[in-house]
């Protein structure tokens, strides 16, 4: 039977969500703890079949839900000339849905990659992005491109909207822990929220604190490649306080970054579209990253995991 695997993995925002929407930089690392393989055989429903987490049926019958995911088949087949294709697309992840890790991007990469494999098209990285960035405008509204990259990327990246991004070099001695609060985040709805802040009379109150984690974001550069965990952690807790003002967070990240902070981390902050899903805290070894772990999971953190920084470099 004609097989193909599309994979994708998750992503971690170190700096910058929500900023890089509006052209501040931003800062992000691949999770490839994290995976999603989307398999495609023929269909034998003469149909075009899904089967995933949230439902298994016809494309035509799916849930509102995962519109983003039916529009990147659609644009998919329309390309490669096979509009009326008999399918059957099954999506396996371990990357947390709704949780910030980019798994609405990670879904579109992996279905892509398989499709184009299926038939045994060529995919280049432009048309990758190109189709996965049109999903994702119906999945966040008005996505800067960041996970669409960092989903198919296995390198960190230094990302401005609509510029090409630059590769980084982390020199950083420290762990991350990665939690997740086992609430959905609200992407696009934080998204929304943020954008009618922006555009209101008063707005230019945020349009600073915009500039101002663009800023954050350029000097976490220089902290992360040249080894300055403490400096670094500061200025991801700093970062944490101004999304908190533009309303990304919620009680439970609120309860986590508290309590990785009284925990001994470096700093701590919301990861991705917030409104819930996950957090990040630095710690300067394994072994207070363990603790830090604990401790979240003590109070309530769904799963941890551990990132050495040292991978990168
Ligand atoms: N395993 C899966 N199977 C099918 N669709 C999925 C799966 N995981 C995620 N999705 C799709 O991605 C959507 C979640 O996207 P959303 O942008 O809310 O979260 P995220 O991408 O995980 O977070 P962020 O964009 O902040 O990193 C789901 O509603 C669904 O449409
Ligand atoms: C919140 C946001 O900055 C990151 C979501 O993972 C949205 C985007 O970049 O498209």
């Amino acid at each position: 039977m004609k097989k193909s695997e599309g994979y994708a993995h998750g992503k971690i925002i170190l700096i910058g969500e929500h900023a890089v929407v509006y052209g501040q930089p931003s800062i992000a690392l691949p999770f490839p703890a994290t995976q999603i393989r989307a398999t495609i055989t023929p269909s034998e429903m003469n149909n075009l079949t899904i089967e995933c987490m949230f439902y298994k049926g016809l494309l035509n019958d799916m849930p509102e839900l995962l519109d983003s995911l039916k529009k990147v088949i659609e644009v998919s087949l329309k390309r490669l000339n096979q509009p009326n294709a008999f399918l059957h697309i099954k999506i396996e992840s371990t990357i947390p849905a709704e949780r910030g890790m980019g798994s609405s991007a990670a879904v579109s990469v992996a279905t892509t990659r398989a499709l184009f494999d299926y038939y045994k098209q060529k995919l280049s990285r432009e048309e990758l992005l190109d189709i996965v960035n049109i999903a994702e405008i119906i999945a966040h509204g008005n996505p800067s491109g960041l996970d669409a990259l960092m989903t198919s990327s296995s390198q960190p990246y230094y990302f401005i909207k609509n510029q090409t991004p630059e590769l980084i070099q982390p020199n950083l001695d420290a762990v991350l822990i990665v939690a997740d609060t086992g609430v959905t985040g609200q992407t696009k709805k934080v998204v929304q929220q943020i954008a009618t802040k922006l555009n209101q009379t008063d707005g230019s109150h945020y349009q600073e604190m915009m500039t101002t984690i663009g800023e954050l974001v350029k000097k976490s550069r220089l902290a992360l490649t040249h080894n300055q965990a403490e400096e670094l952690g500061a200025l991801l807790t700093n970062t944490h306080s101004l999304l908190s003002q533009l309303g990304a967070t919620s009680p439970e990240l609120e309860q986590l970054v508290t309590c990785a902070l009284a925990s001994g981390a470096l700093g701590a902050k919301l990861t991705g579209g917030g409104g819930g899903g996950c957090m990040i805290a630095l710690a300067k070894n394994t072994t207070e990253a363990k603790h830090i772990a604990q401790n979240l999971t003590q109070i309530g953190a769904k799963s941890t995991w551990l990132y050495e920084m040292s991978d990168l470099s």
